[in-house]
């Protein structure tokens, strides 16, 4: 199986993604945002960052990128496409996740660890996980989530929402911090599991995130 991680200018986590994916053995590749065809990737990563200098809104100029048609021929196909934090935002432009994200309540960048709840363990994104509580780094000025009432309502029909802040760091609507379509192979969240893979690096509960899709074999052979 071959895992892209596509590189928007301005993206600055493309390396944080890249090296997650060798630490689990898997076949990954960084693809330019201007490369259309995706075809022969079972998983495509969209990193943090700052994808076109976050101008007009974040996401919003990336979601035109030419890998984007890409992206959204894996999802209706039904391959894995995970966005983190600006990935996540670049999603939801896209049409290809619910909601948006807005400014944080509170403007202002936020550095931090905070803890999140594992709200749904059953997806394809969070099964590894053998606690229900778990701490993630997060930086974001944009990860105030929100949908309206009648998408809200669906995502909880449908068990959408993976993970939710425990201490709601920036606004987002009912704490959600990570959502899946409702297929349940495209994925956003605004905290970071890359970065919390290596415990030199003081924290590796972003390893249960990367093992969860790894369990997902039948959903990784698709480009072999
Ligand atoms: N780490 C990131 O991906 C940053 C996301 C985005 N540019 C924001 O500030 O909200």
């Amino acid at each position: 199986m071959r895992a892209a991680v596509i590189n928007f200018p301005g993206s600055n986590c493309v390396l944080d993604m890249y090296y997650a994916l060798k630490d689990f053995r898997l076949d990954a590749e960084i693809v330019d945002a201007n490369q259309e065809n995706l075809d022969g990737f079972s998983a495509i990563f969209l990193p943090g960052g700052f994808s076109y200098g976050d101008y007009l809104r974040t996401g919003a100029i990336a979601r035109f990128a030419p890998a984007m048609k890409g992206v959204a021929k894996a999802a209706k196909d039904g391959r894995l496409v995970v966005g983190i934090c600006n990935g996540f935002q670049i999603l939801t432009e896209a049409g290809l996740l619910p909601g948006a994200l807005r400014e944080n309540a509170k403007p202002g960048f936020i550095c931090d660890e905070i803890t999140l709840n594992v709200a749904n363990p059953d997806s394809i994104f969070s099964s590894a996980y053998d606690k229900l509580q778990i701490t993630l780094p997060i930086a974001h000025g944009a990860g105030n989530y929100y949908a309206d009432a009648q998408t809200l309502a669906s995502l909880k029909a449908h068990q959408q929402i993976i993970f939710t802040y425990e201490d709601n760091p920036n606004g987002s609507l009912d704490d959600i911090a990570g959502i899946v379509n409702q297929a349940g192979n495209v994925f956003g969240m605004m905290p970071h599991p890359e970065r919390a893979v290596d415990s030199l690096l003081g924290n590796t509960d972003g390893r249960a995130f990367f093992q969860s899709i790894l369990q997902r074999k039948d959903l990784l052979t698709h480009a072999d």
